[in-house]
């Protein structure tokens, strides 16, 4: 096993950074590609140059109206920038869809006419399948309602005025365009649109695009053309790890074949992570492209564990409390025994969900596809309603000041309209504390209850609206589905509503405390960009239920594919955040093979992999 050792001149990459200044010359700009490893600045690089711009560019760009674009994979990402930056209106952050969606927004024509050309392309290429395949099945069914579907927005296209778009919702309306559409416009106008590259040009002369190795490839794709047309006008700077490529929205080859103008400049430290890790992630990137990272000069021992157990029959919750046990006291750092110190990261939502204890909620809600991302963003109405009413005023039940809060703000009962319109106000106050009473009598001492039990007791006391759905969901719950059929018949967004008004309320909690992301549990994929002191990386495909990563064949040897590729770079990403400590978890189905495939590829020390419970 190749030792790290770490650095004494925490410089060597210095130089990076004052390049990048350079690149930024508005006399002499050039675009560049700052791909380095994990924790080795880049972010930090990417602020260092927008502080760079506000400094030597800031006034000069505002009185000319432009903008620096930053674009950001996440939303998270986008305003730790804004932050960064001091709120600094000079920088432009974005994500990718909000980016896209500026740039065509108001295209109208141009819009409507791309999108006759790809709805009528896309009605043919399924009228072709259609005509291949097997009528009267499942797939057939689907595609004619697929082309139905598309008919219908075609003969809509000559009466939308005007398209409408929003990056943070599911863009159901009529004029609405998708994600994906306002991302493959944005990419196709800029491609062939001289006008359009001139208005980005004379808007925003600076481009710098963060973790670009997920960036959409349509964009991307444009941004170069957009730069080769323009290159002694802006600056396209682009920062990533193709090692960190893990949604399949980017460019597979991206850095291959650069335009020899653009600038490679890279980073070689790591100053995250301690020597045990950037070990470990030196080792685990060996089989794609072999660069190894050097810990800074600072950079302690630290400390990895692999934990193995068999897939079935293990009890998880309490295998996952004895290795926190067993981490406190390798690592003599207690802080391994606070749960809220300990950053637990799961491959599914699902997997969080179990351990924290509101499944039945997401397992009602999360397969209705035009629920899933709000249910995940915490902005579901028909939850919220829950969430955001009836879980505050219950814990305020014996705070008469915060009660009385929630009512004014909420309750009908309470509004200042029907205390006007009321004969007696006190009997009016009355009605909605015996709203909040009956609430709570229900709520307390009672875990059994269920959302239905709490959505009906508050439609027979007033005490809040109730929203549509909830409503068409109880005016429904006495009616028995007589056959198969009519069960067909019904929304899955229908389905999933009645199977949530069945789970306990009280799973409420701890769905509130993940997606207000107060929880210890985050994804794998969901850490990119972030860094803890002690992470626990829980590998359980059986229960992830995954077919996109695959943790057993990676650590099993199974075959080297595209599967195996993928999850491999993910594993480095959740390696890669740990600042101090790292303990990882498989449940394998054969941990035998496991066992013998890990001792053999030398990513561990024999005494770093644990078979079953540890001791303490
Ligand atoms: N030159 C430096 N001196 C001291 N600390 C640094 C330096 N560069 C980066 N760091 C610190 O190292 C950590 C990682 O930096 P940063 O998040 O910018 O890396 P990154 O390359 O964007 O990481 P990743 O690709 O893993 O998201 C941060 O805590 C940052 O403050």
């Amino acid at each position: 096993m190749t030792e790290v050792v770490p650095i004494t001149n925490d410089d060597l990459d210095l130089h990076v950074d004052e390049e990048i200044k350079k690149y930024l010359d508005p006399k002499a700009p050039k675009s560049f590609f700052l791909f380095a490893g994990a924790g080795s600045g880049k972010t930090r690089s990417l602020v260092a140059a927008l502080d760079h711009l506000r400094g030597t560019m800031g006034k000069s760009l505002r009185m000319r109206g432009q903008k620096v674009a930053v674009i950001t994979y996440t939303k998270a990402a986008r305003d730790e920038i804004i932050r960064r930056t001091q709120f600094d209106p000079v920088i432009a952050v974005s994500t990718i869809h909000s980016f896209a969606w500026s740039l065509i927004e108001g295209f109208n024509h141009d819009i409507r006419e791309w999108l006759r050309v790809t709805l009528n392309d896309d009605i043919l290429d399924l009228q072709a399948k259609e005509a291949k395949g097997r009528a009267g099945t499942k797939a057939s069914a689907e595609r004619l309602a697929d082309i139905a579907s598309k008919q219908r927005r075609l003969a809509r296209l000559d009466t939308t005025k005007k398209f409408v778009y929003s990056p943070d919702s599911d863009n159901r309306g009529r004029d609405s365009l998708n994600h994906a559409e306002v991302l493959k416009l944005a990419g196709d106008f800029l491609q062939t649109k001289p006008t359009l590259r001139q208005i980005l040009r004379d808007g925003y002369p600076y481009i710098l695009v963060d973790e670009s190795q997920d960036t959409n490839r349509h964009i991307l794709e444009a941004l170069f053309a957009f730069q080769a047309v323009h290159k002694d006008e802006v600056v396209v700077g682009l920062f990533g790890d193709m090692m960190q490529r893990i949604y399949g929205d980017g460019q597979p080859g991206l850095g291959e074949n650069l335009p020899t103008d653009w600038a490679t400049p890279t980073k070689r430290l790591n100053f995250r992570c301690p020597q045990r890790v950037i070990e470990l992630i030196n080792k685990v990137r060996e089989a794609t492209d072999k660069q190894a990272q050097i810990p800074c000069s600072t950079a302690k021992e630290g400390h990895v564990r692999m934990f193995v157990f068999p897939s079935e029959g293990t009890d998880k919750a309490a295998a996952e409390q004895a290795i926190c046990a067993h981490m406190a006291r390798l690592t003599t750092d207690d802080d391994w025994l606070n749960e809220d110190a300990v950053k637990v990261l799961i491959l599914e939502h699902r997997m969080a969900a179990l351990r924290m204890g509101f499944d039945d909620l997401l397992a009602a809600l999360y397969p209705v596809t035009q629920f899933r991302t709000a249910l995940l963003d915490g902005s579901l109405p028909v939850v919220n309603f829950f969430l955001n009413l009836i879980l505050p005023l219950w814990d305020a039940k014996d705070d008469k000041f915060g009660v009385a809060r929630v009512i004014r703000a909420a309750s009908p009962l309470a509004s200042v309209s029907a205390l006007k319109d009321a004969e007696d106000q006190f009997e009016q106050l009355a009605k909605a504390q015996a709203g909040v009473d009956a609430l709570v009598g229900l709520l307390d001492g009672n875990p059994a209850v269920t959302f239905r039990d709490v959505a009906r007791n508050v439609a027979e006391t007033g005490l809040f609206t109730i929203p549509d759905l909830l409503k068409v969901a109880l005016a429904g719950a006495n009616i028995k589905v007589t056959d198969e059929d009519e069960e067909e018949e019904r929304t899955d967004r229908d389905k999933g509503i009645e199977a949530f008004l069945a789970v306990p309320f009280r799973q409420v909690r701890a769905y509130a405390k993940y997606v207000g992301g107060k929880a210890r549990f985050d994804t794998h994929q969901g850490v990119k960009g972030l860094e803890f002191p002690r992470v626990m990386v829980i590998m359980d495909d059986h229960e992830a239920r995954g077919f996109l990563f695959k943790y057993d064949k990676l650590f099993g040897g199974g075959a080297e594919d595209n599967q195996t590729a993928s999850t491999r770079r993910l594993f480095y990403v959740t390696c890669s955040r740990a600042e101090r400590s790292l303990a990882l978890v498989a449940y394998a189905e054969n941990p035998e093979r496991v066992k013998n495939q890990l001792l053999a590829n030398g990513w561990f020390k024999p005494e770093e992999i644990i078979f079953g419970l540890p001791q303490l």
